[in-house]
């Protein structure tokens, strides 16, 4: 398919420090056109669109990446400030599977807001001889967004598959596990949320209560998927690569004060019911962590030099459940792009199962649902092919209505796992999204 290439400039400026970037963020932009990728109130959020691409199939990654690199080689950039994440950037995010009705996206937004180890910018984007957006980034940030704390009035109704049916879908898992089909494969549920009133759901406000409450997470928004994802596929800066492996959970009850940093195993503070304990002493986690560990590496073992990954995982502590987690790290020897290194990635055993093949196949017979751009990569990358690329986990999707959307969560399915449990799971998996529109207390 021949698609036209948008000829654009670029121009990235230095300014003061912007504040809350998410404040920035007008309320009348169409909330499907709001772009972020935050943690700890660093990172980048952009808005409006200049040019966009969305793929289907099984070459959605490489239509896109082919797309990127032809946008960059006819884009005139001025950047004075010469970061990961300044000159042309663009957000995307991916179907979970090749079959998907819905679409993948890589979109580049006319206004770009960021922050990094103290330094701030503005990114403007335009299309051939258009004017600049503004005449100097100022003017955006001398705007704030009165209502960033009102919460739009929300509903939430079942999804595709109800909770009631949902250990049955579990145990059906379990049975294809025994006979040998798979070894693990991961399933999720999902819930429906829309506005009372059908009118459109606001996004910088959900973006600001994940970002405040989930502080160890990516907070992200691309073109109405929007969550808080703990988990980082594939960050790729200068050369370095780094991957965050989850899989391995169990929920954090109430009690344990958030300042208890003791870590099990390490001696005495640790209480012998401490559910961290029993996580790294669980033979199902670890299993389930081993496999998820195994495909991230061996995706990443052709493009790197001095892959280290570590022996054993650690407990990653959420404000709801904690994660058995495990860091990859490498450097890189060969000349693929953050989102290339995405697309061999995915999907991991964190999110599909063992062997990948089956565990899609049961995925496909089993969920009732098109997972959509749930459970797929989503992030940024600049003109140097450098940047981050999550897990869409603990996260919703805006459809075009712009008024519903639906939200998600799933587990990791083992021979051992307890149906009951894994809706449990999904409920507390649930609660980060729950929790930002205003649907639980938390
Ligand atoms: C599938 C999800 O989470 C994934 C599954 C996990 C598990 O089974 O323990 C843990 C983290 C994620 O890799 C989700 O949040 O929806």
């Amino acid at each position: 398919m021949t698609r036209t290439i948008p000829r654009l400039r670029a121009r990235t400026l230095a300014v003061d420090a912007p504040g809350d970037l998410l404040t920035r963020v007008p309320d009348e932009v169409d909330p499907r056109e709001v772009a972020a990728w935050l943690r700890e109130g660093d990172g980048l959020v952009g808005w409006g669109r200049v040019a966009e691409i969305t793929t289907t199939g099984p070459d959605r990654f490489g239509e896109a990446e082919a797309w990127w690199t032809e946008v960059r080689a006819a884009a005139e950039v001025e950047d004075e400030v010469r970061l990961p994440g300044t000159g042309l950037v663009t957000f995307g995010s991916f179907t979970f599977s090749p079959d998907s009705q819905d679409a993948s996206v890589l979109t580049i937004p006319r206004i770009v807001i960021g922050r990094r180890d103290g330094l701030s910018w503005v990114t403007q984007v335009v299309a051939g001889d258009e004017p600049w957006p503004v005449e100097h980034p100022a003017e955006l940030l001398g705007r704030t967004n009165a209502d960033i704390a009102v919460l739009d009035p929300l509903t939430e109704s079942e999804g595709s598959v109800g909770a009631d049916a949902w250990p049955g879908v579990v145990a059906a898992a379990v049975r294809r596990i025994g006979r040998g089909e798979v070894d693990k494969v991961v399933l999720a549920r999902d819930v429906r949320v829309r506005h009372r009133e059908g009118r459109a759901v606001r996004i910088a406000p959900v973006l600001e209560r994940l970002q405040s409450r989930y502080a160890a997470t990516w907070t992200f928004a691309v073109a109405g998927l929007v969550g808080a994802t703990p988990e980082m596929l594939v960050r790729l800066q200068g050369g370095r690569v780094r991957s965050r492996v989850l899989a391995g959970t169990i929920r954090r009850p109430n009690g344990i004060p958030a300042h208890d940093t003791a870590v099990p195993g390490a001696g005495d503070r640790a209480h012998p019911m401490d559910p961290r304990l029993r996580l790294v002493s669980s033979t199902k986690d670890l299993d389930e962590h081993a496999f998820a560990v195994r495909s991230v590496a061996e995706a990443l073992a052709p493009h790197c030099s001095d892959l280290m990954v570590p022996d054993a995982p650690y407990v990653l502590e959420l404000p709801d459940v904690y994660h058995l987690a495990s860091d990859l790290t490498g450097t890189m020897h060969s000349e693929a792009t953050s989102l290339r290194l995405a697309a061999a990635l995915h999907p991991s055993a964190a999110v599909c199962g063992t062997p990948t093949e089956a565990a899609a196949a049961v995925i496909g017979e089993l969920e009732g649902m098109d997972r959509g751009r749930y459970a797929g990569p989503v992030g940024w990358m600049d003109g140097s092919g450098d940047g981050d690329w999550g897990i869409a986990l603990r996260c919703g999707e805006l459809a075009d209505d712009r008024h519903s959307m639906r939200i998600f969560a799933g587990g990791g399915i083992v021979a051992a796992s307890d149906p009951a449990a894994e809706l449990a799971e999904t409920e507390v998996k649930l609660t980060a999204m729950r929790h930002a529109l205003g649907l639980a207390d938390a």
